[in-house]
């Protein structure tokens, strides 16, 4: 099973290799403002989930919320580490 790290790496070396067909390198592309408004978009749907849905919708929402907040750190140039080190 993929981990939050492996995740990470993937994206990390999506941004270098930028394959062809990767929504990845497309939201890079797209730039911070949309890759942002894809998190707090996300967020709304994992609160939603929370609330109305049940636990396996909102294992689904929560993954999709820590892709596309990877996808900012990665855009912004920072490691996990960078964040690990305020956990
Ligand atoms: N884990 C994810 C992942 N989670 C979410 N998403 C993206 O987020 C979207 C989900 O957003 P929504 O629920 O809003 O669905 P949607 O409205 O249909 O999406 P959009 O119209 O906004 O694109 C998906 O369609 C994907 O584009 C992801 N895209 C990729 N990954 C993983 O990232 C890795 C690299 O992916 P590629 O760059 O595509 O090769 C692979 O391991 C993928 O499995």
């Amino acid at each position: 099973m993929k981990t939050f790290e492996d995740l990470f790496a993937e994206i990390s070396d999506r941004a270098v290799t930028r394959p062809e067909g990767s929504g990845t390198v497309a939201a890079l592309d797209a730039g911070v403002h949309a890759i942002g408004k894809k998190v707090v978009e996300e967020a709304a749907e994992v609160w939603m989930a929370a609330e109305y849905q049940g636990p396996e919708e909102l294992a689904e929402e929560a993954s999709q919320l820590l892709y596309h907040l990877q996808v900012l750190l990665v855009a912004k140039g920072l490691t996990l580490d960078d964040v690990y080190r305020y956990l």
